[in-house]
């Protein structure tokens, strides 16, 4: 049975990335930070490390006990707006722990003598504001935030190590959601104000730009193109997107429609508190190579994802 060792496994992507390895037949071991040991994980089968990312002897540590076939890094501080507020506990998480995490796997890979597979999630971010769309693997890493600078980083150190024969790859991982995102994301910041709002237990939603452009996809869909790239024998680069872009303006239509609400305007307002110091105007993933190479696609599109997470939504208020 192959064993994985996955950071942030309690997180969205996470979560879904343990359903789906232990699905395939995968052992599962998960770090968690102050014995955080979420009990539908547990019933599931993962087992849990407690373990500090900033701590590298001891994730070094973890690694060499578990001796996982795949080390997959999840975990971070994801949010990009938080990252202007801790840029240095963004770096040190984002950045140095990869540094951790990579080295002890190439350890263990020396040690052993057989392959390590070493998965990063990696982001759209490091494109920042990309001058064209959509991106792919070629397009220029030049972050325009803190959180896309610290991706940055840990991406092109998968790069490196992958040069000296680990079979390391980095995941650029484009917007993903599903009922689990936390509400900091806009996404579900809409989906959930929406149903509150349908339910009247709240009379207004305050966002930031309605304008610029994002490539959603499903979070379960994203989980399963890290399993691919962790089972799989071609370590690389390769973008996880849609392909489609949508604007924030077009996801709050469609999230009240889905929730019953024809017209939004009289319910939604913009304040320059949400609006980010910079912000890509757009980014759109071109996923031709994870489809040639491991023949993933996604499997949920914009307006389905949407109806998906608002009905998730009501239904929680109506419980
Ligand atoms: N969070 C938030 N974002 C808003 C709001 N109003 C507009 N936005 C805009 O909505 C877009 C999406 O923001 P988030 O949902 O917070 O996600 P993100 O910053 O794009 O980051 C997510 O995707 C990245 C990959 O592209 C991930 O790397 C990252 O961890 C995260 O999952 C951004 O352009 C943001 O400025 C608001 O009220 N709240």
């Amino acid at each position: 049975m192959p064993v994985a060792f996955v950071t942030g496994v309690t997180g969205q992507t996470g979560s879904y990335l343990a359903e789906n390895l232990i699905g395939r037949g995968w052992q599962v071991h998960g770090l968690s930070r102050d014995g955080d040991r979420p009990a539908e994980l547990e019933q599931l089968g993962v087992a849990f490390h407690t373990g500090d990312l900033t701590d590298a002897a001891s994730l070094a540590a973890l690694v060499d006990e578990v001796e996982p076939d795949a080390v997959i890094n999840l975990a971070a501080l994801s949010s990009v707006a938080a990252s202007w507020q801790q840029p240095l506990i963004t770096a040190e998480l984002n950045g140095l722990a990869v540094a951790a995490l990579i080295d002890a796997a190439n350890e263990l890979q020396k040690r052993r003598g057989a392959p390590v597979s070493f998965v990063q999630a990696s982001s759209a971010e490091i494109f920042g504001d990309a001058p064209a769309s959509p991106q792919n693997e070629s397009t220029p890493i030049a972050p325009v935030n803190p959180y896309g600078a610290s991706k940055a980083y840990g991406h092109l150190l998968v790069g490196v190590y992958r040069r000296t024969g680990l079979r390391a790859s980095s995941v650029i991982l484009y917007n993903h959601e599903s009922p689990r995102r936390p509400e900091q994301f806009v996404t579900r910041k809409i989906t959930a104000g929406a149903a509150r709002i349908k339910a009247g237990l709240q009379d207004r939603l305050v966002l930031g730009d309605l304008s610029v452009k994002r490539d959603w996809g499903w979070a379960p869909d994203y989980a399963d193109a890290i399993a691919r790239v962790a089972a799989g024998d071609q370590p690389g680069d390769y973008v996880v997107a849609t392909g489609v872009s949508h604007t924030i303006e077009d996801f709050v239509a469609a999230a009240f429609a889905a929730v019953g609400i024809d017209d939004w305007r009289p319910y939604v307002e913009t304040d320059a508190a949400f609006v980010r110091p910079a912000d890509a105007a757009e980014l759109r993933g071109d996923a031709s190579k994870i489809r040639e190479v491991y023949g993933w696609v996604p499997t949920v599109g914009f307006d389905d994802l949407v109806r998906r997470m608002a009905r998730r939504d009501l239904e929680l208020l109506e419980a």
